[in-house]
């Protein structure tokens, strides 16, 4: 299969850091923005200042309102928005073609991942998911990040990733789409908690705890998917676990931390937070939980703290004196 252009659609943080290491790795690119004067702008600049500030833009990215045809499609909005997006593309120009979804969050009212959604929107795309620890402007700027990719096929998920791979961006190729999905969108969740955690000034102890924890319950979740456990090991899993839960440059990490310093959601929100996929995606977590019969009190806890129907202090007391049991 040819693999030499690239569509990135979304014209945020993301999408701008992945048109920037898809052309670092010598595909010819365009960076489908949602408006005309956005895509001017950034063609004009060789910069998405709004998104990703202070980052020059390789030559063989060019911005464009208008989605056309190209051989790889990477879809970079954020999760809630992957359904919409996708019922206004020609679905023609999907059809037989790798569409990378980078998206980290389960839908809102579906619990749906992001290959369902694609599945049910676009059932003849070739659906792979690219996640794992990379903050946008690491990877725009060239320092060195690892991904997994994962994909059905695994000749054709190694072609991807080679297609992708460049100096300082390196895919590695996974087979376990649903392990990858579940452990992108519950790190965000983690975040959330790990950022309160440091909100609220529980000490570096309690968020390495967590973050062990929440290893333990992400394996859970997975298993119960159909997911492998195993898979979390990787970098989806452990390697963006790490990143996100404990570096202050994670949004989610922000967003938890104004929550342990006893924010609102709503507060938050309206002081102009970034983009924090945990939030839509801690309950929708909570409520596959349940569905799934997996015991998960961490995300509860973060569920029900975004929902601000408890606060860090009852938290903390409940967890902590949940009856004790063996570790594994
Ligand atoms: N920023 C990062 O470091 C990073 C890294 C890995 C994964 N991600 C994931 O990438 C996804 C996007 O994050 P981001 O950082 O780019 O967010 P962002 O807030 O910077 O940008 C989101 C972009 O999506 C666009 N958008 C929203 N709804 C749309 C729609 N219906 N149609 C077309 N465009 C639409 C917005 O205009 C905006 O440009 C999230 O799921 C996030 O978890 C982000
Ligand atoms: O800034 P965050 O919290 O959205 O995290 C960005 C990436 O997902 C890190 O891998």
């Amino acid at each position: 299969m040819r693999l030499e252009t690239v569509s990135v659609i979304g014209g945020g943080a993301w999408g701008t850091a992945l048109a920037q290491a898809a052309a670092m790795a010598g595909r010819g690119v365009t960076l489908v923005v949602r408006q005309a004067g956005t895509a001017e702008a950034i063609n004009a600049a060789r910069s998405n200042e709004t998104a990703l500030p202070g980052q020059t833009l390789l030559p063989a990215i060019t911005a464009s309102s208008d989605f056309a045809e190209a051989d790889i499609v990477i879809l970079a909005v954020p999760a809630q928005a992957t359904r919409t997006l996708l019922s206004g593309l020609d679905a023609t120009l999907l059809a037989g073609r790798p569409v990378v979804l980078s998206a980290k969050g389960l839908e809102t009212g579906t619990l749906a991942r992001q290959s369902e959604i694609l599945a049910d929107m676009v059932p003849e795309a070739l659906p792979y998911v690219l996640s794992g620890p990379s903050f946008a402007a690491d990877v725009a700027a060239g320092r060195p990040t690892a991904v997994t990719l994962a994909g059905d096929d695994a000749d054709a998920t190694s072609a991807l990733a080679t297609a992708l791979a460049g100096p300082s961006f390196r895919p590695y190729a996974a087979d376990d789409r649903i392990g990858v999905e579940i452990a992108g969108a519950l790190k965000n969740v983690y975040a959330l908690a790990c950022g309160a955690v440091e909100g609220a000034d529980l000490g570096a102890s309690a968020r390495a705890a967590l973050i062990a924890r929440a290893y333990a319950e992400m394996a859970r979740m997975v298993t119960a998917m159909g997911g492998s456990a195993h898979t979390l090991t990787g970098l989806a899993g452990l390697g963006d676990l790490t990143l996100t839960c404990t570096s202050v440059q994670s949004r989610n990490y922000q967003f938890g931390m104004a929550l342990g310093a006893g924010g609102s959601r709503q507060d938050i929100l309206a002081s102009g937070a970034k983009l924090a996929e945990g939030v839509a995606t801690a309950p929708v977590a909570a409520a596959l939980a349940r569905s799934l019969g997996v015991e998960a009190p961490l995300i509860d806890a973060v569920d029900a703290v975004v929902a601000g129907q408890a606060d860090i202090a009852t938290i903390v007391a409940g967890l902590m004196s949940r009856p004790l049991k063996r570790e594994h």
